[in-house]
């Protein structure tokens, strides 16, 4: 047995203590109660950072180091140990002469002597980098747990026998159990049959063969709630290592949203929300796949581009709202008139297609078959609708087109039924067109015309003519101002065939500004050289110039510019004007008015001019239009026409004015029913300003 000295005792304490980390100490309470270390490793002195003989002396010293929050602590234990001759054990913090406080941790034994003293045996360590990792491990535990709790994807961990162990609160909300009725149990009851089954095999098949074919994998599957229903979920499994085992998250996505979702973009892409009709894009790419999927010789199939007539005006008289209601309606009617594997689609505004499919192979009947549709289609829209407890007469305008194999492309079909649809509209209305290819040829015909109209101001190919306005001793009452297009190729293009292409594509705006300037410059230059004293100008206002927001301020503009007298002037309006927004019209005529700019109805008789709104307008004169003018001597209808316009225009207190009169003939007929001013060859024809001065200056009226 070896029996050591304290030095030796000291010295074999140090040579340990090098190898362990921290110090060890023999702490003594001796019978007084006083504390004495009475042997330390040299160590301590490194990890109090105190000196030896210091700490030897005069153990409080250190023990004044201990954090006050951990003193009693200490105190407490050491005293437990000494009552109950027990062992102790703490952690604790030290501030170190440094600054810092570290964690220690101290263990000791302790041994009653003979004296009555009490010795413990001990070591402390440092523990601050273990406490810090222990730390950070908490911290990182608890964010995890934040993220599973708070996850919106569900986070199931389940055994290696498919038994669930976790279920975090998107589980809860995504399947409606709680943890307790779920922990333990197979996690196949959150999935329906056959994925049920089919899970249950993978995982098996996993746990035989090692085989990771579900394993980090993505995968849409069916999930089961509570309550039974049925939800789509993207479930992904991976495999979590344990010391002896192994097992299995599964994450749950509810893809129930989502799919909603992708639904609803689906049916806002390719549906019209207010019919619920295949939209445009729809149809193209239907219209496309029957192309492709069409083999030579096979049925033929048609386009019918269906158009309301004068919806505009609907809408325009009575709301959007029942604009809407009439298209729902219509929508509907249309469906009910085709198969079940035609397609109705709704382009937009107005205007609809019907796809037909397997019609005849045979060109001839196919267009018959497509016609009796397109028949089928008229009747049903002739029929009356009821439109907020109002009964409405409505009518389409429809275009035929045959489509096979071999030629065109969609846009290119969809354009020949257009423009058959047009021709329908240009032959009165509620009519059915087939397309054929003079169609096409106009209307590349009518697209260089607005092409090159759209040039003809800046290359002065416009001039404006002058037409007399006369009693009938010939005397010069006024002038017309008729437009005339002097095109390098086409030579005198007439304002019948250009004023439509202008009014469709909106250039009647500037042409129709520029005639009222170039009408205003003529006539104050005739006033400052007092050529044609007193003349008075009618200029033709088309329908959609009228109708234009700035119309009003943009003619006082250039009447200001031009210090034109305005009662010299008239607006011949046609009766297209009072297809749409009457009020409107009327009251922009009064405003008008007050400027004293006169208005004469041109064409009269050739439109659909209710008398009531005839009896509200602020005209001065009713033009009798030339085509009643031309048979006046030889059809009784046309005499009875004009004679009851002339009868119409006294009783309303209004001039009549004759155009289009070529013969003395005409004249004196129309004098004999009560007209006595005239517009016509007979009198004088169309010419430019400069020859209109020198053709009438004998002739004027003051
Ligand atoms: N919005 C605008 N419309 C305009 C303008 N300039 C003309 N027009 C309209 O174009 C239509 C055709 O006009 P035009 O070819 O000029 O024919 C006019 C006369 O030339 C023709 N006329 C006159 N007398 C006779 C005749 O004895 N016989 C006969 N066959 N034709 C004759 O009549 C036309 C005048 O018509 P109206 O305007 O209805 O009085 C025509 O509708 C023009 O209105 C323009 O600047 N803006």
């Amino acid at each position: 047995m070896l029996v050591y000295n304290t030095q030796d005792l000291q010295q074999l304490l140090n040579l340990f203590s090098e190898n362990v980390p921290g110090f060890f100490f023999q702490l003594e309470r001796q019978p007084n109660g006083c504390f004495c270390l009475r042997l330390v490793s040299d160590s301590a002195a490194q990890s109090l950072g105190m000196a030896l003989t210091e700490i030897r002396q005069n153990a409080a010293l250190a023990l004044a180091r201990v954090h006050p929050d951990d003193l009693e602590d200490l105190r407490d234990t050491i005293l437990h140990s000494a009552q109950h001759l027990s062992p102790w054990s703490l952690q604790f913090r030290y501030q170190h002469p440094a600054g810092d406080y570290r964690w220690f941790e101290g263990h000791a034994t302790p041994r009653q002597l003979s004296d009555g003293s009490l010795v413990w045996h001990g070591y402390v360590n440092d523990i601050s980098t273990i406490r810090l990792h222990e730390q950070a491990l908490a911290e990182y535990a608890m964010q995890h747990r934040e993220i599973v709790d708070n996850i919106l994807d569900a986070i199931i961990t389940i055994d290696q026998g498919g038994l669930i162990e976790t279920f975090n609160n998107a589980a809860i909300r995504i399947f409606g159990y709680q943890p307790v009725e779920v922990i333990g149990k197979n996690v196949s009851m959150l999935m329906p049959e056959p994925y049920r089954s089919a899970h249950d095999q993978y995982i098996d098949a996993y746990q035989r063969t090692g085989e990771a074919k579900i394993i980090g994998q993505s995968r849409e599957t069916k999930g089961r709630r509570k309550d039974g229903r049925l939800f789509n979920m993207e479930l992904r499994i991976s495999r979590i290592e344990r010391v002896d085992s192994y097992k299995f998250i599964g994450m749950v996505r509810d893809l129930s949203e989502r799919k909603r979702t992708e639904v609803l973009i689906e049916k806002l892409a390719f549906y019209d929300p207010l019919t619920q009709l295949p939209n445009r894009r729809l149809l193209k790419q239907r219209l496309a796949d029957i192309l492709k999927q069409r083999q030579p010789g096979e049925e033929l199939g048609a386009l019918l581009y269906i158009d309301l007539d004068n919806f505009k005006h609907l809408n325009d008289s009575l709301g959007h709202s029942t604009g809407d209601q009439l298209l729902r309606q219509v929508a509907s009617r249309l469906l009910q008139s085709v198969r079940q594997h035609d397609t109705v689609a709704r382009l937009g505004g107005d205007e609809f297609i019907i796809l037909l499919q397997n019609l005849s192979p045979l060109k001839q009947v196919a267009l018959q078959q497509a016609e009796l549709v397109a028949e089928k289609v008229r009747s049903t829209l002739n029929t009356p609708f009821t439109l907020e407890q109002l009964s409405y007469v409505s009518s389409p305008s429809i275009g035929i087109t045959l489509f096979s194999d071999d030629n065109h492309s969609i846009d290119e079909l969809l354009q020949q039924a257009d423009l058959a649809m047009y021709q329908a509209k240009a032959a009165g209305k509620n009519s059915i067109k087939q397309f054929d290819v003079s169609m096409q040829v106009k209307a590349s015909e009518r697209t260089r015309l607005e092409s090159e109209l759209r040039e003809a101001i800046n290359r002065q190919q416009l001039q404006l003519y002058y037409q007399g306005l006369h009693d009938a001793a010939g005397q010069l009452l006024g002038a017309e101002v008729l437009l005339r297009w002097f095109h390098p190729e086409l030579g005198n293009v007439s304002p019948a065939r250009f004023i439509p292409i202008a009014e469709e594509s909106g250039l009647i705006f500037e042409i129709g500004s520029w005639v009222i300037e170039q009408a205003c410059q003529q006539l104050s230059r005739w006033q400052a050289q007092q050529l044609v004293p007193g003349l008075k100008l009618s200029i033709n206002i088309s329908a959609r110039q009228f109708h234009q927001d700035n119309f009003l301020p943009k003619v006082m503009h250039i009447l200001d510019r031009y210090s034109v007298a305005r009662d010299r002037l008239q607006f011949e309006l046609t009766e297209s004007i009072l297809v749409s927004r009457v009020d409107e019209v009327i009251s922009k005529m009064q405003a008008l008015k007050q400027y004293g700019i006169a208005f004469a109805l041109d064409d009269f008789g050739t439109g659909y001019s209710s008398l009531s709104y005839l009896k509200r307008l602020p005209l001065e004169q009713l033009k009798i239009d030339r085509s009643f003018v031309a048979d006046i001597l030889h059809d009784p209808n046309d005499a009875a026409i004009a004679s009851t316009v002339i009868a119409l225009s006294a009783a309303l207190g209004l001039g009549v004015i004759a155009e289009g009169v070529e013969t003395a003939a005409q004249r004196d007929a129309l004098a004999a029913l009560g007209c006595y001013h005239y517009q016509g060859f007979y009198f004088s024809r169309p010419v430019p300003g400069g020859d209109f001065v020198a053709l009438h200056r004998h002739t004027v009226t003051h």
